[in-house]
Parts: structure tokens; C-alpha cells; sequence
């Protein structure tokens, strides 16, 4: 199922609810808002609890007492104190203003370590994706942070990619044998970051101090909470690059909405007393509404997550009843490829689209399991892209853009596989290769913090 096209998606999207039989289990996909938001409110019955318990052991790889603590879902039991803790702590507030202001400090410093006098040539979504996630994690884990070092950077990403086979578990020391010293090497890495009295360090945010106290209070031991800050770095980071390349790759190659962005984010510059012009990022999200569409509008093209709920007793939702045993699936991209949720316009690209607001977007999920760290994402993404459309210019390198394609993408079955990363084209040519040119453009700005 993880390995489906995206094609299979959407040829069903006619449908309300289906239901697909598979041996010794069967799998509702649920389409519609309606049903959407009675699947929602049955938090007991329909729980996501159960895939937890399964990430602890199987993508985790806790400790038979570890496990226990992270599948607990009673009440105060360790699930719901640590989506409490999360949709707090990364809510607007003091933990996520300081974590904001770190993330615009570094991202600030971008330009100037990236003006070379003359053109450079990268890869574009490398390159995002490397400036992102370090500036993320410098943002969190502060200067001990352990993705400094090429060597974690590399063991992130082949813990990553491997993830739906250890999900599954069935033979992952075979089919993501990469992926598990990966994942061991990512787990050294935090084990020695506490013991090296990171979390002392005034650089590393309170988010994560925090989250250690929440972890060990729940019982947690040093082993298993640097097991679990390795999953966490996934939920992380696996969405927040692709969610920026997206922006930008739409911004940049078409030059109306380049110029309508470029120009909403000009206009929010301020003048200095030294001739200099600077940018408060904190005020983006406000004053420029034209980028926020374009970010949200490529929110909505990319998204393929599947938001999935285990039936832990026979449900009724609407006229339809839901099996004990069965697993509800809520993908988002049926949702964001609606016609009569978008109207005709539904597959065109529209960075206009949500000036006007009509509909909602499922990209981080809903309900009680809501994407909590949706304010930082949508600042980080922000503020980088206004500081790149306000510093350089990018072209390619073949001359033309060309749209990199998913459509051999899997559709992650896992709870935080949100955004499709480009590159999993089958094609000889990767378009997503492209080499890009970098040029500093004209309005050199400093970023006010
Ligand atoms: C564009 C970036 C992001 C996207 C598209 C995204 C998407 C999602 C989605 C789809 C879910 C599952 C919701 C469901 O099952 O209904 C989720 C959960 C979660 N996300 Fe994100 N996410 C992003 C960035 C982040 C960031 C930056 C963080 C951390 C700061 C984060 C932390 C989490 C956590 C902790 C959960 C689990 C929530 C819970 O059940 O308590 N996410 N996200």
C-alpha cells in the first residue's frame, strides 16, 4: 500500500468512503469533509494511539520498558502529556518565540555567507533542503547541535528514507538494514549530546529542554529518550524542506508570481538611518498576504500524507459502520484536489488562490493529532523565502524549468509523511537536478530580528 502511486489515489476520489479488503484486515478511505470530521471527533474508537505503541518498537526501537511508557494512552498516561506538552510548547508563546527568533538569527546570516560576487551553481532542492534543515536544527538544538556534522546529516536522511519498511516491521533488518544504522548512528549522536550537558547550554531552546523534562518525568531513560529525539528530528525536518522547496520552486519559476512576491516583500522593507533596508520577518505572515497564498497554494499541490486511525470498536459514522480491527485513512491529497471544494480552477496552480480563503487544506493533518509544529514551519518557510526572493535570483541552468515530477512517489503511510519530496522520478532525467544558478540580486537587505 505505501508503495501506491499517486495515480491509485485519485482515481478513487469520487467516493465518499471505500473500503479496500486485504488478508486478515481491511482499510476504510475516507473522502469527504463530512466524514472527515465525524472520523475526527471519534477520538476513542478511532485512535491513533495504537500506531504509536507500533512506531515505539518498530521505527523507534525503545527498550521493552520504553515501549510500554510511549504506548501509554490513558489518561496522564505518556501520549496524551506529550501532545499536551507539544501543542503548548509550540503554540505562540515563549518556548516558539525563542526558537522563531534563533531561526531568523541564522537565517539572517544566509545571505551574507552565500553572496559570493558571482553566480554559484547548485542544486536546487539540495541546497534548500541542506539550508533549512541546518538552520532548524541550529534553531533547536543549538551550538552542541549534533547535525553539524556531516556524518549525522547523512545518518538522518538514511533513517528517513527507510521508514515505511521499518513501520511495517516485517523483515526491516533486511529491507531497512541502511535505514537501522542510520537511525543507531542519529541515536549515539543525541546520547551524546545529554551527556555532554547540551541541555545546559544557553543556546539550545527551551523547547527542547523542556521536552527532556517531559520525557524523563514520563519515566524515560537517557537510551530511550535519545531514540525518541531521533524520531522527533524526522517529524521535524521531513516536511519543512520539501514544504520550502515547493514555495520556492513555484515562485521562482514563474515570474508573475515572482514579481508580485518579490514586490509585496519590498514594500514591507524598512528604511535605516544608514541608507540600509531591513526586514522584520515576525511581520511576514501579516504583511504579505501574496506569499502566504503562494506558500499555502503549494501546500495544497504537494501534500500526500494520509492521516490514519486504528478501529478500536464497531463505529457508526454518518450511515456507515466501521469494523473493530480495520484502519480508517484519511488522505489529503483528495481532499486538496476536490473540484467541488476548489472549483474548475482545482489543478491549476493559483498563488492567489487563498487571498480569498474558501477552503481549508489538510496538510497538517487535523483533529487531535493536528500538526502542532505548524506555527514554526509556516514562519521558517516564510521568513526563508522572503529573505531569498529578497537577496538572489535563480535560474537554470538548462534554461528552463521544468517541473520536478512525484508521480512515482510512495504515499507515506506513516503519521508525519506529509509533503512528496521531489526526486523519486523513474526517468532517466531527473529534472530536480537541474543545475541552478544563484545570483545575488540587487536590493541587498539585512533581516531585522
Ligand atoms: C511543512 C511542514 C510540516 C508539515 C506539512 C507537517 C505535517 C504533519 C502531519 C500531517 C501530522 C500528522 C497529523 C495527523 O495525523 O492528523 C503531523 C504531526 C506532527 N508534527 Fe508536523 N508537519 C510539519 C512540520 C513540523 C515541525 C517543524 C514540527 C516540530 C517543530 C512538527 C511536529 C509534529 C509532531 C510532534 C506531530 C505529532 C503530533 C501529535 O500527535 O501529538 N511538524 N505533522
Amino acid at each position: 500500500m505505501g508503495r501506491m502511486g499517486i495515480r491509485y489515489w485519485m482515481i478513487q476520489r469520487a467516493l465518499p468512503i471505500y473500503t479496500i479488503r486485504l488478508p486478515g484486515t481491511r482499510l476504510y478511505v475516507v473522502n469527504t469533509p463530512s466524514l472527515i470530521s465525524a472520523v475526527q471527533r471519534h477520538v476513542q474508537t478511532l485512535s491513533f494511539s495504537p500506531f504509536l505503541a507500533r512506531a515505539a518498537s518498530n521505527l523507534i526501537a525503545a527498550s521493552k520498558p520504553g515501549v510500554e511508557i510511549l504506548s501509554q494512552d490513558e489518561e496522564n498516561g505518556f501520549i496524551p502529556r506529550f501532545h499536551h506538552f507539544n501543542h503548548v510548547s509550540l503554540s505562540p508563546g515563549r518556548d516558539l518565540d525563542a526558537v522563531k527568533k534563533r531561526t531568523w538569527k541564522i537565517m539572517a546570516s544566509l545571505s551574507a555567507r552565500e553572496s559570493a560576487n558571482s553566480p554559484r551553481r547548485v542544486r536546487m532542492y539540495e541546497w534548500i533542503s541542506h539550508e533549512v534543515m541546518m538552520t532548524t536544527t541550529e534553531a533547536f538544538y543549538g551550538s552542541q547541535n549534533p547535525f553539524r556534522k556531516p556524518a549525522i546529516r547523512t545518518a538522518w536522511s538514511k533513517y528517513y528514507s527507510g521508514m515505511t519498511y521499518l513501520l511495517t516491521g516485517v523483515m526491516s533488518s533486511i529491507t531497512a538494514r541502511q535505514s537501522i544504522r542510520g537511525r543507531e548512528a542519529l541515536v549515539q549522536a543525541f546520547e551524546q549530546y545529554y551527556s555532554e550537558g547540551s541541555l545546559e547550554d544557553t543556546e539550545t531552546s527551551p523547547y527542547i529542554k523542556d521536552q527532556y523534562e517531559c520525557f524523563s518525568q514520563g519515566g524515560l531513560k537517557d537510551p530511550d529518550i535519545a531514540r525518541t529525539e531521533s524520531a522527533f528530528s524526522i517529524a521535524l525536518l521531513s516536511n519543512i524542506m520539501p514544504a520550502t522547496f515547493w514555495t520556492l520552486y513555484h515562485i521562482f519559476s514563474d515570474p508573475v508570481i515572482l514579481q508580485d512576491c518579490r514586490k509585496e516583500v519590498s514594500a514591507a522593507l524598512h528604511r535605516g538611518e544608514s541608507e540600509n533596508y531591513s526586514l522584520d520577518l515576525s511581520s511576514v505572515e501579516v504583511s504579505c498576504p501574496i506569499l502566504v497564498s503562494t506558500y499555502t497554494e503549494a501546500l495544497r499541490h504537494h501534500s500526500t500524507g494520509i492521516s490514519v486511525r486504528q478501529v478500536l470498536d464497531d463505529q457508526l459514522i454518518d450511515d456507515y459502520i466501521l469494523k473493530k480491527g480495520a484502519i480508517v485513512m484519511i488522505p489529503s491529497g483528495m481532499q486538496h484536489f476536490n473540484p467541488s471544494i476548489w472549483g474548475e480552477t482545482v489543478n491549476e496552480f493559483d498563488h492567489l488562490r487563498f487571498l480569498g480563503a474558501k477552503g481549508r487544506i489538510r496538510s497538517f493533518g487535523g483533529g487531535l493529532t493536528l500538526c502542532p509544529g505548524r506555527h514554526f514551519a509556516t514562519s521558517t518557510i516564510l521568513g526563508f523565502a522572503a529573505s531569498i526572493i529578497l537577496n538572489f535570483d535563480m535560474q537554470p541552468w538548462s534554461g528552463q524549468w521544468v517541473i520536478p515530477t512525484v508521480e512515482n512517489s510512495s504515499v507515506e503511510l506513516v503519521r508525519h509523511g506529509g509533503l512528496a519530496s521531489p526526486g523519486k522520478s523513474a526517468k532517466s532525467k531527473s529534472p530536480w537536478k537541474t543545475l541552478m544558478i544563484l545570483i545575488l540580486y540587487v536590493t541587498y537587505v539585512t533581516i531585522k530580528l
